[in-house]
């Protein structure tokens, strides 16, 4: 399984230019951020499915685009998983026919360009050898994190999120995990504010992960522009011997 890293900032601007969007094997992608211009048409026409953490525009801009841009390339729509909260937040906010056309209806309701599939926390998709499973995360109303897995191994996608003690005792059963990338978008200097829009900063994250083993490699993403340096360093300095390192645009990961 290849899992290929096309977006992965917290805002525009900073050292990474492009919003969320994560590509495994050319066919599944999770959230649609800016990240997602970076393909050309014929590999996004290659994309099957998405999954959608949740529907800040930072995560869902690319999947209107990706509609519009493939349709009369595809012979089958795009199938787009989110839990029935994000799906209804996407269809009433912005596939509205005043934000965005609704592609669901899209050249015809018989054979639109994308459908979609409500994938409720604690349950598991199986698609071409990978499993994808939803777990609640604390973030807002819905938002999931994916645990992406092949028969040796995989990782866990949180997606934003503040404070979910369920998730991480969750993972304690997951042998087959071997990254998580996770959520550190704000410096402690900015904890109220981390806190307000239910993010992590360092303490938050460092204080919530304790009980991972550390044979379990952090990778960290949507770091707000300007802060990155120092969301890292503090990391670094109160991680409790634990290992972080800054996902990039252009990262490919092998499992
Ligand atoms: N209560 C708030 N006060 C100030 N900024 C906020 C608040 N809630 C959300 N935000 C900002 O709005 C952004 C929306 O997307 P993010 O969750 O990536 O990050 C969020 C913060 O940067």
């Amino acid at each position: 399984m290849k899992l290929q890293v096309l977006g992965c900032a917290g805002g525009i601007g900073g050292r990474e230019r492009l919003t969320t969007s994560l590509l495994v094997d050319d066919t599944i992608l999770l959230d649609a951020g800016t990240g997602l211009t970076s393909l050309d048409v014929e590999k996004l026409a290659r994309i099957d499915h998405v999954f959608i953490t949740h529907s800040h525009l930072d995560h869902v801009a690319g999947l209107a685009l990706l509609v519009d841009a493939v349709q009369g390339r595809r012979s089958t729509p795009v199938t787009v998983h989110a839990t029935e909260r994000i799906v209804s937040s996407l269809q009433r906010h912005l596939f509205n026919w005043v934000l965005w056309p609704d592609f669901a209806m899209i050249p015809d309701k018989a054979s639109p360009s994308m459908q979609w599939s409500v994938i409720e926390h604690g349950a598991t998709v199986q698609i071409n050898g990978c499993s994808l499973t939803s777990h609640a995360v604390n973030h807002t109303v819905g938002s999931a994190a994916y645990l992406v897995q092949n028969e040796r191994s995989g990782f866990l996608f949180t997606g934003d999120m503040a404070s979910t003690p369920a998730l991480w005792e969750a993972m304690r059963e997951e042998t087959r995990l071997s990254k998580i990338i996770v959520d550190c978008s704000f410096s402690d200097a900015d904890m109220e504010l981390a806190a307000r829009s239910m993010h992590f900063c360092p303490s938050s994250l460092i204080e919530d992960i304790h009980a991972v083993p550390d044979a379990v490699e952090f990778l960290i993403y949507h770091l707000k522009p300007g802060q990155e340096d120092l969301i890292m360093q503090q990391l670094e300095t109160n991680g409790r011997g634990r290992a972080f390192r800054a996902l990039k645009c252009g990262d490919v990961f092998e499992f």
